[in-house]
């Protein structure tokens, strides 16, 4: 067998038989790769309001020169490497993974060993001085459970020293998690006490995402340098051009592997995706608040792309969205192996995890 497929199949029966990749890494430590990149990303979006009363006059959040920024995406240990913008949205490809700026609202998403939640003070000031958005109307704080989670630092030492941290900016904040806490999880964090509205955010909200890992080595190839050369020839060799027609895609090859891209959407739409090829330690995430998003074809033309043995479904979805995420569905080739529905008080939320069903058959 070669070494690819044994770490492939490795993977899938720690999960079938509730192992944890850290306890097993513990106790092979020869099998463990030198090299190592923590793949899943944390995530944050924030949604910024007024404070009570003062009505709907507020600054732009686009507007804000790019300088900020990029003082805001060092402050978590990262750069800006490109941008794009339309009408509804400012896209910033970073050295890891992603920043979307709205009107009133900032979407941050890193990987590797940043610290993502330094972005929310930051964000903070930066909305009240330059735009009057004085209030936090929504959090959303999320991640999977990290590989090597030792290797984190300062507030994302642990879920609970995350959950601090946006405790001392967050009033009526929560954490919760989904999934197998030993295994394979989802950490999630939002506000969910409510104005007596019910309704936080005045319009329809959706976001879905894929988290997948185990991904296919010969799939992999496309996203290494030796490959292709640009992150435009990858975008077009994989498929990733085809997934959303209309979407404009800024994308960005690393060396000596490694893909992110942002597309942005008329109508305020977006999504992005990240890759790490490495087989070893191979992670990839596609996110997006295209209601296309919601719909088993759809995933399933993500899944062809990457080809993952594992993966996280995510949706959350407000009571706005014409979007149902409450339902259950199936993916081809795939088994479920956990899922969870949850209702909040403005978001329904939705967690299911996968195994691909012929590397689970291997165990
Ligand atoms: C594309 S970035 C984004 C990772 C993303 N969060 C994901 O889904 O895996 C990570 C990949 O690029 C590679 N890479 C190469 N140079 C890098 C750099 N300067 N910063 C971050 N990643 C780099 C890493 O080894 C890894 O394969």
């Amino acid at each position: 067998m070669a070494a690819q497929d044994f770490i492939r199949v490795t993977a899938s029966c720690l999960r079938a038989n509730f192992i944890s990749y850290r306890a097993w890494s513990k106790k092979f430590k020869w099998l463990v790769p030198d090299h190592f990149f923590e793949g899943a990303e944390k995530l944050l979006s924030i949604w910024f309001t007024t404070e009570e009363g003062k009505g709907e006059e507020h600054g732009d959040l686009k507007k804000i020169p790019r300088g900020k920024w990029d003082e805001l995406v060092r402050g978590v240990d990262a750069e800006i490497l490109s941008e794009i913008e339309d009408e509804d949205v400012r896209a910033f490809i970073l050295s890891e993974s992603s920043l979307f700026v709205f009107e009133n609202r900032i979407i941050v998403k890193t990987c590797g060993t940043t610290r993502c939640l330094k972005a929310l003070e930051y964000s903070i000031t930066l909305a009240a001085k330059m735009c009057g958005l004085t209030r936090l109307q929504d959090v959303f704080y999320s991640r999977r459970n990290f590989l090597q989670p030792k290797a984190q630092v300062d507030m994302h030492s642990s879920f609970s020293d995350e959950v601090g941290y946006l405790d001392k900016f967050v009033e009526g904040g929560a954490p919760y998690v989904m999934g197998k806490v030993n295994i394979d999880c989802w950490f999630f964090y939002t506000k969910v006490q409510r104005s007596s509205t019910g309704v936080s955010i005045g319009q329809p909200d959706q976001r879905f995402e894929l988290i997948m890992s185990d991904l296919d080595p010969q799939a992999m190839k496309q996203f290494y340098y030796s490959s292709n050369q640009t992150g435009h020839a990858a975008t077009l060799s994989s498929g990733i051009s085809k997934l959303i027609p209309g979407a404009r895609i800024d994308s960005h090859m690393f060396q000596p592997c490694g893909y992110s891209c942002n597309a942005i959407i008329p109508g305020g739409f977006y999504f992005t995706i990240h890759i790490t090829p490495e087989t070893d330690f191979s992670f990839a995430s596609f996110e997006t608040n295209h209601p296309d998003g919601n719909h088993a074809g759809f995933m399933e033309k993500v899944l062809n792309i990457f080809k993952p043995g594992h993966l996280i479904v995510t949706k959350l979805a407000n009571q706005l969205s014409k979007t149902n995420v409450m339902s259950d569905f199936r993916l081809e080739n795939y088994d479920l192996q956990d899922l969870q529905i949850t209702k909040y008080p403005c978001y329904d939320v939705h967690y299911s995890s996968y195994d691909v069903r012929s590397l689970a058959d291997h165990c």
